[in-house]
């Protein structure tokens, strides 16, 4: 990490410090379902706060057009303070008054959380004038969101082209560890991708499959990949628009001798709801007002097999709708297989991304991986060698 600064390099005593977290954490009904992302950046928070610098929190919660209630990060500064047992302020914008006599109102110590940066268009666009809005509450910028290094966003690389930056405790770990476990991975390495986030994260899978020997596909991820082959997913989660996409990571996992292991059966229901009445279907049969929300039975065989013969496996999205009971069965049953291996000393195991964690610590299989990321499309564009600009932005010059 010698090649960053950290916060090992900046004085921060009575300093506003802009410190970007991801809060992007799994959520219902404004309720934190679960808190590893929040967990994760206690310690710099609290690092932070007892060097007396004045802790200003940035941090992104869902994908919203606009302001949205909905998408407030009020409930997740509730649950941090909860967890760090320290009071958390809360500023209802991350801009203008609400935010610079919110910061001015803090002591030395003080932490502070601002509201959604993505209520502001000029978050995503990196916009010269939005980052000078941010900047004008801090004295230096922290980047700990190791998860959101892969957007070049205002809060998350914008800043440190006009604050002192460096990188905080939990963004300098994951760069650590995941250096550590995957730098000369152990072959043949397999990688499970699955999930919902399908257009974001499609186009990677394409430099992925001339990296790992097997490319396990499940989740909504599966489904753009079986509708582009022609089978019928009735209403299934799916980018149908990607297909041709979907169809040239195939051709290119060929040539690059990389063996994919789709879906060959389906847990089909009519309502995303738990306990919604449901069946398995072949891939033939799959009926065309149903939802594909799990992998099927042979699938799952399928996908032990697969992880049996790899030495290292990367794991980022759930395989079906795991929130909902019985739908998390495809990614318990795999994760708990991948958790059994990796205790046995025959796998090296790291999975990652927001739900990922979540869907890990729901099979209770989270103690037995190799490491947990929190970070889920950051990890695979890391994996790919790409450089991410969220961490690049910290490099000493
Ligand atoms: N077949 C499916 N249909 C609908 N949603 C799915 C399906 N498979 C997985 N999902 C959803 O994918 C979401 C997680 O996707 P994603 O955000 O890409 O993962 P991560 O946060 O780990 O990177 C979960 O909320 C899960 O319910
Ligand atoms: O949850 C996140 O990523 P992940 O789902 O890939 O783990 C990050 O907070 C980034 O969110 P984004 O994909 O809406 O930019």
């Amino acid at each position: 990490m010698s090649a960053f600064r950290t916060l090992d390099d900046v004085d921060v005593e009575n300093k506003r410090v802009l410190v970007r977290v991801d809060l992007n954490v799994p959520a219902e009904n404004g309720v934190v379902t679960d808190a590893t992302r929040i967990e994760r950046v206690i310690p710099t928070i609290l690092e932070l706060s007892r060097a007396k610098a004045k802790v200003i929190l940035l941090a992104h919660f869902g994908r919203p057009k606009g302001v949205d209630p909905k998408e407030s990060l009020r409930p997740v500064a509730a649950k941090l303070a909860e967890i760090a047992k320290r009071p958390v302020a809360f500023s209802e914008d991350c801009i203008g008054e609400a935010a610079s006599s919110a910061v001015a109102a803090m002591q030395p110590g003080d932490i502070l959380c601002l509201e959604n940066t993505r209520f502001h268009k000029g978050e995503e666009k990196n916009d010269p004038d939005f980052v000078k809005a941010l900047a004008a509450n801090g004295d230096i910028w922290v980047n700990d969101a190791f998860s959101a290094a892969h957007r070049a966003h205002a809060s998350t690389e914008g800043l440190g082209h006009v604050l002192p930056a460096c990188a905080g405790r939990a963004m300098q770990g994951e760069i650590e560890a995941l250096s550590r476990a995957l730098e000369h991975p152990k072959r043949p390495v397999a990688a499970i991708v699955g999930g919902a986030k399908v257009s974001t994260k499609l186009e990677l899978l394409g430099n992925l499959v001339t990296k790992v020997d097997a490319l396990i596909i499940g989740g909504g991820m599966a489904n753009t990949f079986l509708y582009a082959q022609g089978v019928g997913i009735g209403k299934s989660l799916a980018e149908r628009d990607l297909a041709e996409t979907a169809l040239a990571i195939l051709q290119k996992a060929e040539k690059a001798n990389c063996a994919i292991i789709l879906p060959v059966d389906a847990v089909v229901a009519y309502h995303f709801a738990a306990q919604a009445p449901n069946h398995a279907y072949g891939l033939e049969s799959i009926p065309h007002d149903g939802m594909i929300l799990d992998v099927g039975p042979q699938s799952i065989e399928r996908i032990k097999g697969a992880i049996d013969e790899a030495e290292t496996l990367v794991w980022n999205g759930p395989l079906g709708a795991f929130e909902l009971e019985p739908f998390d069965h495809g990614t318990v049953v795999a994760a708990k297989h991948v958790a059994a291996r990796t205790h046995a000393g025959k796998l090296l195991s790291v999975a990652g991304g927001g739900d990922t964690v979540a869907a890990l610590n729901h099979a209770k299989a989270t103690e037995r991986f190799s490491y947990v990321s929190t970070a889920g499309g950051a990890f695979l564009e890391w994996l790919e060698g790409k450089p991410l600009p969220g961490v690049e932005i910290l490099r000493k010059k």
